[in-house]
């Protein structure tokens, strides 16, 4: 029997995570959705039958005929629909961040390590996508030598007057924080956060772009530009310095023009492409997994280290100090 599935937010990405599981993934079927927006989510499934809107999140976690939950609502309601989900005992995909604080995060993990079984799943989709895995082997296999510095740049055309400068760091450097500390099979010790020259095209309340740098327990450093009014596209690069080489993820594949005396390849504009395929592998893994009682991705220990992390840029973005990241032993439960 299909998994049926009970999405929260249907906003930009419920929208494509409940399009993808009803009509492009197998083995999961979409029976309920709500949103804030009670208008929208109705219009999201206009074209599923037998999809209904239900008018709360825990309407839809609690619903007899919903078998897993998945959410897709603003970043700071995560945490109390993660909290649900558990409650009732039913697994849960959640988009990043898991909590927009590590305070948050602690509060799912202990949930979760109580209700004694794992039931979340974090949408931290970079690990999926095929470059990062390539990097990865690259990296794992010893071709470059030890990793020493890893430079990252997450640039976005623009952004919306919502989106605050903490946002940079739980809402977008949140996908880095995650793929590098994954990528290095390290974790991070410090971080601190410069403030560059603010950009003219960002709201005033945003200071845009930051560049994050990050220490790690083996000695690496990562910086990360976060530039998300940045105008000429969606674009994000990853250099890995070995000590043998530098490894860097591939550019989304395109095809290469010569054309009005210009030779070159587009730039994508919109983040929903970029990681197109990496949302299917990792979503049809989570349904595969889920059908199976197991979780096999991203967990909530990796959402709540994520968090840590999180909070300490947060806190260097105005103490303008290195702010220490504390060290924990992975529970058992997550290993
Ligand atoms: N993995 C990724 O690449 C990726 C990409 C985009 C967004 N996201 C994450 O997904 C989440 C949603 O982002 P988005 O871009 O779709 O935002 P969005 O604003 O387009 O959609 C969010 C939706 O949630 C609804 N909502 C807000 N509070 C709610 C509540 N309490 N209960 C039910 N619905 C509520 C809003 O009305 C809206 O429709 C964010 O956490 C974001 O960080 C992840
Ligand atoms: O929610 C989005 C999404 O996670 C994108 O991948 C990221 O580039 C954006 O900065 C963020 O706002």
């Amino acid at each position: 029997m299909a998994l049926r599935v009970g999405v929260i937010g249907t906003g930009a990405i419920g929208e494509e995570h409940i399009r993808r599981i009803q009509f492009k993934l197998v083995g999961a079927e979409i029976v309920a959705v709500t949103d804030v927006n009670l208008e929208r989510a109705a219009e999201v499934i206009k074209d599923i039958p037998g999809a209904r809107v239900e008018k709360t999140g825990q309407a839809v976690i609690e619903a007899a005929d919903v078998d897993a939950i998945v959410v897709t609502s603003w970043g700071a309601t995560h945490e109390e629909y993660v909290l649900g989900s558990i409650a009732a005992g039913k697994p849960v995909f959640c988009e990043k961040p898991l909590a927009t604080t590590a305070a948050g995060a602690k509060r799912i993990v202990d949930a979760e390590m109580a209700a004694g079984k794992k039931l979340v799943q974090v949408g931290f989709m970079r690990r999926y996508d095929s470059g990062y895995r390539m990097l990865k082997e690259v990296v794992d296999n010893g071709s470059i030598g030890d990793s020493l510095i890893v430079h990252c740049a997450h640039r976005n055309p623009e952004v919306g007057e919502s989106y605050m400068t903490d946002m940079a760091i739980h809402d977008t450097v949140i996908h880095e924080i995650d793929v590098i500390r994954w990528l290095l099979n390290d974790d991070y010790v410090s971080a601190q956060v410069l403030m560059p020259k603010k950009t003219k095209n960002a709201f005033s309340h945003l200071s845009d772009p930051q560049i994050v740098l990050l220490e790690t327990a083996e000695g690496r450093r990562v910086d990360v530009e976060v530039f998300v009014n940045a105008k000429y596209g969606y674009d994000i690069q990853c250099e890995v310095v070995g000590e043998e080489g530098i490894a860097r993820l591939p550019e989304p594949q395109s095809v290469v023009m010569r054309k009005d005396a210009k030779y070159g390849t587009n730039i994508l504009m919109d983040w929903k492409k970029r990681f197109i395929d990496s949302y299917d592998v990792e979503l049809q893994e989570w349904i595969d997994s889920t059908a199976k009682g197991e979780v096999d991705g991203p967990t909530s220990w990796d959402g709540y280290r994520a968090a840590v992390t999180a909070d300490a840029c947060v806190k260097a973005q105005t103490s303008g100090a290195i702010e220490a990241i504390p060290a924990e032993p992975k529970p058992d439960f997550y290993k």
